[in-house]
């Protein structure tokens, strides 16, 4: 590791602003994806740490609400700053845990450097309203206020972002936090709570918690003094929080699974459908809520999109995360290349066509080949559960009905990707597409200044953009009366 890398690899907790052990149950050990090896051990905590995180949060809120925007802008500037000087540090930290290549971690990186930024900015325009009022010596005024302690619980696919675009818009609001990061990637969550404490964030505000996932996640939907919880992550487990919430009655953010449909017309510029599906599906070796699952391919264009997409798929570099000019990491456990296995050979047993790939890595451990398969179709498991993995499912279809159909047939509802060139149909598909968002010609749709979030079993609530800091914020309204 290199000595900045080193100096931010943090193997303790941070709890009010201290970094802490474990009470009693010791550390567990966090693995590299790419071979296996025991990378460092984090604390494993559990609901007593929580309590007091919880505690240490709820203390830290009155004075911290109570400070100007400016200045809360002004902290999490520096906090902004501090991410950009050490990115280099920070992907190589991100890559060691998660195993994505170096360059795309460095993206990573600045991605989640861009949320930080972004809220800093929004904390000055958190602004209220005046409402004409109906008693003549009366008037109506609403105030946003900063909702309280909130909880982040956050995967392990952008063990960066996925905090930032949390926390930026928490802190911003006036809100104290704690995360709870994945347990395959926790290091990432400690190195920018170090840069955080460096930027001058005073202590409570931003607390890490490592540990038993469901002892911690009990205790921060069980508290009455967690307002808020915010999760990314499976559909299964965002219900079982949801209901473990009602409780409490906590507003939930949720960011769960996807099944997203990329659909290519037969006047779609086939060259800017291929590059925009390698990013679609192959980013993060397809371990993205937003990521393909299901190509549909209308007939006229079929064959010649199939045959380009598997000539570039074929070009993709797979490698360790380190390795220069590496394109495709390892997934990040076994279960992961099982489940891409699964769907692979499910598939084929049901008469899909193999193009290319369709096998684990000369590599071993998290690697499989980038994949493409023909004739997929609605009874096969790709159709329904999301793969989580290099593997490109190509469908086919006729016209724009049935497209819109076979793309709407499923209980997810997060990104949806549409190919053509005519500005009616682009139009038509924008609004009959069932999702929360859709990428019109464009396979990258992620940035700090749109609202991220999806429909349907794909969760609730917004993040990032200027709607991304009202879920952190509740509505105030004062009758000011006897004039
Ligand atoms: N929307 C997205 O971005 C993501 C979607 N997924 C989808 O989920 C599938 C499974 O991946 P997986 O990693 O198991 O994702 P999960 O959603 O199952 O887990 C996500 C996080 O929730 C934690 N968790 C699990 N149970 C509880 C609980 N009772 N209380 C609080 N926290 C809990 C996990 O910790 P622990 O591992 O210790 O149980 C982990 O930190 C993937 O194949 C993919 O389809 C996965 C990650 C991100
Ligand atoms: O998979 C996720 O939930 C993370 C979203 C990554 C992105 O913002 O594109």
């Amino acid at each position: 590791m290199t000595p900045n890398a080193l100096r931010l690899f943090r193997q303790l907790a941070y709890i009010d602003g201290q970094w802490l052990s474990a009470d009693e149950v010791g550390t567990q050990a966090i693995f590299n994806p790419a071979n296996g090896e025991e990378i460092g051990r984090v604390p494993n905590m559990g609901s007593v740490e929580a309590r007091r995180a919880i505690a240490a949060a709820n203390a830290a809120w009155p004075a911290w609400r109570a400070r100007t925007a400016k200045e809360r802008c002004a902290i999490l500037k520096r906090w902004h700053a501090l991410i950009l000087e050490n990115a280099d540090a920070l992907a190589e930290i991100l890559t060691l845990e998660q195993g994505k290549p170096l360059a795309e971690a460095r993206g990573e990186i600045l991605y989640a450097a861009s949320f930080i930024e972004w809220f800093a900015e929004e904390a000055k325009r958190i602004y209220g309203d005046t409402i004409p009022s109906h008693k003549p010596d009366a008037r109506i005024v609403v105030t946003k206020e900063p909702i309280g302690v909130v909880a982040a619980i956050t995967p392990w696919n952008f063990p960066a972002a996925m905090i930032t675009r949390k926390v930026g818009p928490a802190l911003a609001a006036g809100c104290p936090c704690i995360v709870k990061p994945a347990p395959e990637t926790p290091f990432s969550a400690l190195a920018l709570a170090t840069l955080a404490e460096e930027a001058g964030l005073p202590a409570g505000l931003l607390n890490v918690i490592t540990g038993d996932a469901v002892a911690i996640g009990n205790e921060l939907c069980a508290s009455a003094t967690v307002r808020k919880l915010s999760f990314t992550g499976s559909t299964p487990i965002g219900k079982l929080l949801m209901q473990q919430c009602a409780s409490t009655l906590k507003k939930v953010s949720l960011e769960l699974g996807g099944n997203a449909p990329f659909i290519v017309f037969d006047d779609a510029d086939l060259e800017r459908a291929v590059e925009g599906a390698l990013i679609a599906k192959y980013r993060n070796a397809g371990q993205t809520c937003v990521c393909v699952n299901r190509f549909l391919v209308q007939d006229g264009i079929h064959d010649a999109f199939v045959a380009r997409l598997a000539e570039r798929v074929a070009e993709l570099k797979v490698a360790d995360g380190f390795t220069e000019g590496a394109q495709q990491g390892p997934l990040i456990n076994s279960r992961a290349v099982d489940k891409v296995a699964d769907h692979v050979a499910d598939a084929l047993g049901k008469g899909a066509t193999l193009v290319c790939g369709g096998e684990r890595h000369v590599l071993g451990h998290g690697f499989y080949q980038p994949t493409v398969l023909s004739g997929v179709t609605g009874e096969m498991k790709v159709a329904r559960d999301e793969t989580f993995g290099p593997l490109a499912a190509v469908f086919r279809f006729s016209d724009e009905a049935q497209a819109i159909h076979m793309a709407n047939d499923t209980e997810f509802g997060l990104a949806a990707y549409c190919y053509t060139r005519d500005l009616g149909r682009a139009w038509r598909m924008s609004e009959a597409l069932e999702y929360g968002m859709v990428g019109i010609n464009e396979g990258l749709i992620s940035t700090e200044v749109a609202p991220f979030g999806g429909i349907k079993a794909s969760g609730l609530g917004r993040e990032g953009s200027h709607y991304g800091i009202d879920d952190y914020l509740e509505i105030k309204y004062t009758l000011m009366g006897g004039l």
